[in-house]
């Protein structure tokens, strides 16, 4: 990510357009982020962000959009300053640690006073930033990507969704274990808003010099990418559905299959239900990489016509001494010492308020008026 957004020089003008999910698989790559940030090394001042989901749409609200509902007794809107809203988790993990200008965030607001228009401006709102140039993600144990729960229509859009009840049991963690107080609807970004391509191939007014350095060219904005993060065993049976199997609404995440360049990052144990062969077949795409001389850490001067930021060479990138001995990512005490080598994680873990987290809200409410 951080390559990306370097490569990408993003300007007050050519601001760069992440996607960016909630949960705890992405929790370490908040921090991380942070860490980098505030080492100096990378900016979030151009960046706009636009968050997969949001839960809790107000009682009422659900009430206008679907006339013929009943909702059940239990729900209960979340405002956004709840601990357990989504604008919470976001700015105490990652928008208050970081210089990120509030008036780029984006997060569908559940409790809008029509939801339907909601979702359809933040799709509107995405078209005008130009398309989402890297969405970052991670799934439910049941497949879904974001709130796409199965049966989502693979050409769906920004919309509301009923959560399945293995998201309601998967999400009680976080109300206390108590599955009454779990939202039965969210607001999310469709299957068909993750995948879209920039089909049309955007020429920016932007040109930078070609990979020897001697010749202008236009850049080409087309680098939509997705990345999934995928840990643990209770999501090894979504995994090998998603890869092994077809492109099934069951599993959304299979939709991905249909993408141009997704990139999904996973532990062992998440491979579990993978037969070995797809596994080692996987593992060996790194392996040759390596061996090449190349890893499959973008942007590639194929694509994008530029050079990487600060290259890696071979030993920073597998982390190895002997570049003749490749050595694969995917290997869990190298990947454990790599994310533990890190220090003490730098966001403030406490629940609830922090001097940071009430100056970022100061900024969002002078922002907002
Ligand atoms: N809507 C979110 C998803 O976007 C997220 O990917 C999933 C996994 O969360 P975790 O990373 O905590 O397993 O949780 C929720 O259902």
């Amino acid at each position: 990510m951080v390559d990306r957004i370097k490569a990408f020089e993003p300007t007050a003008e050519k601001l760069f357009v992440l996607g960016l999910p909630t949960g705890s698989s992405p929790e370490t790559i908040y921090r991380i982020l942070v860490r980098r940030h505030k080492a100096g090394d990378i900016s979030f001042k151009h960046v706009v962000t636009f968050n997969m989901v949001n839960k809790s749409p107000s009682f009422k609200c659900v009430q206008q959009l679907l006339t013929n509902a009943s909702p059940q007794d239990e729900y209960v809107g979340i405002p956004r300053e709840h601990p357990g809203s989504y604008h919470t988790f976001m700015y105490k993990n990652f928008f208050s640690h970081v210089d990120i200008d509030p008036a780029n965030v984006n997060i569908l607001n559940g409790n809008a006073p029509d939801l339907e228009a909601e979702c359809i401006e933040y799709e509107e709102k995405i078209k005008r930033a130009g398309g989402i140039e890297l969405f970052l993600g991670g799934i439910g144990p049941d497949g879904h990507l974001a709130f796409n729960e199965p049966g989502s229509s693979l050409a769906s859009r920004t919309r509301v969704k009923t959560l399945a009840y293995d998201t309601i049991l998967a999400n009680s963690r976080f109300f206390g274990d108590d599955m009454t107080q779990v939202p039965r609807m969210a607001l999310t970004v469709g299957l068909q808003t993750v995948l879209e391509v920039r089909t049309k191939c955007k020429f920016s007014p932007y040109f930078r010099r070609d990979i020897d350095g001697n010749m202008l060219i236009p850049t080409l904005l087309q680098a939509h990418e997705v990345v999934i993060i995928i840990t643990g065993a209770h999501k090894s049976v979504a995994l090998q559905k998603c890869i092994e199997g077809g492109v099934n609404h069951m599993w959304t995440l299979s939709c991905l299959q249909l993408h141009r360049y997704p990139m999904i990052v996973v532990d062992e144990d998440a491979t579990l239900e993978l037969q070995v062969k797809t596994v080692k077949y996987f593992k060996s795409i790194e392996a040759a990489a390596s061996t090449l001389g190349f890893e499959q850490i973008l942007p590639s001067t194929a694509r994008t016509g530029t050079k990487p930021v600060n290259p890696p060479t071979i030993q920073e990138s597998n982390g190895d001494n002997n570049p003749s001995e490749p050595t694969v990512d995917l290997v869990p005490d190298r990947m454990a010492a790599r994310l533990n080598g890190s220090e003490a994680p730098v966001v403030d873990v406490e629940r609830g308020r922090s001097p940071a987290f009430d100056r970022m809200w100061a900024r969002v409410a002078a922002v907002e008026g």
